[in-house]
């Protein structure tokens, strides 16, 4: 039976995962991106169960509990992670799985699936990274020096990944992942 890929994306808080991802989503038809868990709260414009599925910290110790949870991480004082039933269904209808998750949680996945195929995004530098999360204006100032920090955290373990790719010009990039995801996924959509 036709099996799905699992791809992991990662990368600094701002790089463009989630700009990718949204590309990546509308080029590749059997592409499916799991929806998070987390303890943050929503931003403007963000939809429960759509961008995120918001919990409470205790509906949070609960999932981790209940083992409901593939990979969990803290991230800036919030937690965030991935549902593993709904991962588990789609690899298993033959999708490509995308999780966009921190460099935790992508070790994590590595640990428990070593099959996951790992892409690292990069900005084109530090600079650029927070002028694009300021530009994006979701942060405040203290959540953008949080983010650079761990940006610099993130960005030491990039060799780590399976690929790096770089977001400076956005159709590149686009091309890049897609390309990538098409490669890994061609053996097993047959
Ligand atoms: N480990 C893990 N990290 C996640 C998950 N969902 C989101 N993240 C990561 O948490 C970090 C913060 O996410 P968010 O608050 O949405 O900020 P943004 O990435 O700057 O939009 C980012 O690095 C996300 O990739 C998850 O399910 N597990
Ligand atoms: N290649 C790019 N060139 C310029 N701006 C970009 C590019 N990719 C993403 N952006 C912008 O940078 C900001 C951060 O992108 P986002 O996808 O939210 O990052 P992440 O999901 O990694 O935190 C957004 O405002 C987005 O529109």
């Amino acid at each position: 039976m036709r099996r799905g890929n699992l791809f992991v994306v990662s990368g600094p808080s701002g790089a463009g995962k989630g700009t990718l991802v949204a590309r990546l989503v509308r080029e590749v038809p059997d592409a499916w991106v799991s929806v998070s868990v987390t303890t943050r709260a929503p931003r403007v414009g963000e939809v429960d169960g759509v961008h995120y599925r918001f919990a409470t910290d205790e509906e949070f110790d609960r999932l981790v509990e209940e083992d409901g949870l593939l990979e969990w991480a803290t991230y800036g004082g919030n937690r965030y992670g991935t549902p593993r039933a709904d991962v588990e269904e789609h690899i298993a209808r033959g999708d490509q799985v995308i999780l966009e998750i921190d460099v935790q949680g992508g070790f994590q996945v590595r640990e428990k699936m070593p099959s996951a195929h790992l892409v690292f995004v990069e900005p084109p530098s530090l600079e650029v990274l927070e002028k694009r999360l300021r530009g994006r204006g979701t942060e405040t100032e203290e959540a953008i020096a949080t983010r650079m920090e761990a940006a610099r955290v993130e960005l030491s373990r990039k060799m780590e990944y399976d690929v790096r790719l770089v977001n400076d010009d956005l159709e590149e990039a686009v091309r890049a992942l897609t390309g990538y995801v098409d490669e890994q996924a061609e053996e097993t959509r047959g």
